[in-house]
């Protein structure tokens, strides 16, 4: 597999399409692992046969105690780092490889630098035999030393970005394992910051993530090493130079503290930014129709604005970091040559001294500078530590900047789910479609009025009830309580006579399918939308081309430029080819073509603000029907024994109307359907009709709804 390419599917979820050549045989896809056997199904353009799906990700993130967001921080130094711990260790080999990269690259440093001393030396002397030997080695060293940053810079940037992968698909998972009631209230996280935080601060993580393997450890553990040799030399030398490494590290944990707050903040500005325009773009015909530019302008203005500000706060604060280390580094080698100058007075042994301030120099920059009288630079070493010491600053700063992103991308993670599977729940092979409500009451918060009060229903297998009542009644929420998206405060859902609770999610949601008002079609090819549900285990075409037939969209795909295979992500292309040469169609810049398909349909407008749609006017209504129909022939590529339709409510023209009923007709025959329904002729359709009212139902005859009907704006039929 050579690259997982991610789509948008809504706003606040994002599938992965895995697009590669098809592959024959075996295989493993990471991360998680796929395992791949054959015989092979068709998964986008992905040859993968049944496949079971291991997390390999590491349990230690999920075990965090979801009622405190901050349980999972130790006392360690960096307890913001501690929750991409098992990520980043699950990729040792590239950690080790890297470090070894590093190792071999500083040794050939430390005999670069005496060698350079050596071959100058020769150089004077002009001795051509020593010179091209000396030369040769010079040449070696400095080659396998290019060759060796070149391979740590791979090895450790393969290390940060699988981390950050891993911690992305970790991340995104948790969030789709929320309850629906997260994405409905967003509990102040709105959908554009989730998608901020994966994408963005995600990669921020492999910034960090790369910043720690490169620069921090290998620093910390020549410090280790480095430290050893100084206390073994001299005891008393390497108390004074402890004497300046806590200040020295009180005021750096201050500034990074300091960074670390900024960088939350700015991070906080910037998403708010994203999410802004992510509200505001697909609305244009709200803020157009109120006249409300201006007033965007200045909203927009004052969003940039505190980014602005926060994002140079940031930016000084990086480029103060650095040079404050510089500063501390030079007064603390002072400081300590002339405590050395003290001790080496009251000592006469002076090579000792050379010695430990070569270790000093060693603490920070990795050379080996055995040869003193020979090859030693003091002003390239100065350079050369300078260098390393910007190093650790800048890799400080990535460090403090990505620990904010660290946070709030697991601050995604924690939470106590509400709607939990019963240890023992079932999983019914088929249900019959016996659905009842009984004696239930709900409301959305523990403090919001109640939407259902006391409600009982009885659906019997195979009747279709429709449902109507005013606008906010609470329809919608019926169809959550029966596909488990929330529990009810009190009484009980039962299908076949058990309770859902008592029911796999999984199979639940197997066996209650969903048509609803918003057409809700995802990136990918038409047949990954009819068979949606069998992506991962692989589509199974024939039955996904009989779905279509049977909810008449069969046509509107064969015309379409590559059938089934045709890319509904690609809006722009889905009416071109043959229908553009024929210059049937009018080319919509990406902004109006949403503005005007808004119009028609919310969920048409969101799929196509970022490409040019070619759209006849007058054709853009049949288009909205085969999107409807599209998502029918998905419910009969399901085949649920109980089926919600959540009917749109905008008006069809009576061709269009005629295919969708059709449709309609032949999907709810032979199931238990509990319809919301906004249309007169819907209504009719039904065994039964109900009115939902102040929480509480009651069955009504079509003759006494037909005097009722304005009261809940049901649309004519044609
Ligand atoms: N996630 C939510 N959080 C809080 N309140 C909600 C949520 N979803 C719906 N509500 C509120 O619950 C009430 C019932 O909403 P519901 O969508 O079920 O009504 P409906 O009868 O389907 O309305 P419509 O016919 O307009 O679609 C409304 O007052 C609505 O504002």
């Amino acid at each position: 597999m050579n690259m997982a390419k991610t789509k948008t599917i809504s706003p606040t979820a994002q599938l992965i399409f895995f697009k590669s050549k098809p592959k024959p045989t075996n295989f493993i896809l990471q991360y998680h692992q796929i395992h791949i056997r054959s015989p092979p199904l068709r998964l986008h353009n992905l040859k993968i046969s049944s496949c079971s799906i291991h997390s390999t990700i590491p349990s230690n993130p999920s075990n965090r105690n979801p009622r405190n967001p901050k349980s999972h921080h130790s006392p360690l130094l960096l307890p913001s780092l501690h929750p991409i711990k098992p990520f980043v260790q699950s990729q040792w080999p590239q950690i080790l490889g890297g470090w070894l990269c590093s190792a071999i690259s500083v040794y050939c440093l430390s005999k670069i630098v005496p060698k350079v001393g050596t071959f100058s030396a020769f150089l004077v002397q002009i001795d051509a035999n020593r010179l091209s030997i000396e030369g040769l080695v010079l040449g070696v060293l400095f080659c396998v030393r290019l060759i060796a940053n070149y391979l740590q810079q791979a090895f450790l940037w393969s290390a940060a970005l699988r981390s950050a992968y891993q911690i992305r698909v970790y991340v995104f998972e948790k969030v789709l394992e929320r309850d629906l009631g997260f994405f409905e209230r967003g509990d102040g996280v709105c959908s554009g910051d989730v998608a901020y935080r994966i994408t963005a601060e995600g990669s921020d993580v492999a910034d960090t993530v790369h910043a720690l393997l490169n620069t921090i450890v290998p620093c910390t553990m020549q410090l280790v090493v480095v430290g050893t040799q100084m206390l073994l030399i001299s005891p008393a030398l390497s108390l004074i130079s402890a004497l300046i490494i806590p200040p020295t590290c009180l005021i750096i944990a201050y500034l990074g503290e300091r960074l670390r707050n900024i960088s939350k903040k700015a991070h906080i500005c910037v998403a708010k930014l994203s999410a802004h325009l992510n509200e505001i773009l697909p609305s244009m015909l709200l803020v157009k129709a109120n006249n409300a530019e201006l007033c965007e302008g200045v909203r927009f203005r004052r969003l940039a604005l505190a980014d602005l500000s926060e994002n140079l706060k940031k930016k000084k604060m990086k480029a103060l970091i650095p040079q404050i280390i510089k500063m501390i580094y030079a007064g603390a080698v002072l400081t300590f040559c002339a405590g050395s100058l003290i001790i080496w007075r009251g000592s006469s042994n002076g090579s000792n001294i050379v010695s430990f301030v070569t270790s000093l120099f060693l603490l920070i920059e990795p050379i080996q500078m055995r040869e003193k009288e020979s090859g030693w630079n003091p002003y390239a070493f100065l350079r050369l530590n300078e260098r390393i010491m910007q190093d650790v600053g800048k890799a400080y700063n990535e460090l403090k900047q990505g620990e904010p992103a660290i946070d709030r991308l697991f601050d995604l993670t924690l939470f106590s789910s509400q709607i939990i599977e019963e240890p023992n729940a079932v999983h019914p092979v088929s249900v019959t479609g016996d659905v009842k409500f009984h004696d239930i009451s709900f409301g959305y918060g523990q403090n919001m009025p109640l939407v259902l009060d006391g409600l009982n229903l009885h659906i019997k297998s195979g009747e279709t009830i429709a449902l109507i009542g005013p606008s906010g009644g609470g329809k919608t929420t019926i169809t959550k309580l029966l596909l488990r998206l929330y529990d009810p405060l009190r009484g009980s859902v039962l299908i076949d006579d058990v309770n859902i609770r008592n029911i796999q999610l999984k199979s639940l949601r197997k066996h209650v399918g969903l048509v609803s008002q918003d057409v809700a079609l995802l990136s990918g090819t038409v047949a990954e939308n009819i068979g949606y549900q069998d992506l991962i285990r692989g589509i199974d075409f024939v039955r996904a081309e009989h779905a279509a037939k049977t909810a008449n969209v069969h046509e509107f795909i064969k015309a379409l430029p590559r059938g089934y295979d045709t890319d509904i992500g690609q809006r722009g292309t889905i009416l071109s080819g043959g229908q553009k040469q024929r210059q049937e169609y009018i080319e919509l810049p990406p902004i109006l073509s949403s503005f005007v398909a808004s119009v028609h349909n919310d969920c048409i407008a969101q799929s196509v603000e970022l490409e040019y749609m070619l759209v006849p006017l007058w054709k853009l209504e049949g288009l909205i029907i085969s999107f409807h129909r599209l998502a029918i022939a998905r419910a009969i590529y399901q085949n649920p024994s109980i089926l919600i339709l959540d009917e749109a409510t905008s008006a069809l023209d009576s061709k269009s109307e005629l295919l969708v009923r059709q449709a309609l007709e032949r999907l709810m025959r032979n199931r238990t359907v509990l319809v919301v329904a906004h249309r007169i002729e819907t209504i009719l359709m039904a065994d039964r009709i109900v009115i939902l009212e102040n929480g509480k139902l009651e069955e009504v005859t079509r003759s006494s709804l037909l005097n009722r009907s304005n009261c809940y704006s049901l649309l004519p039929s044609d």
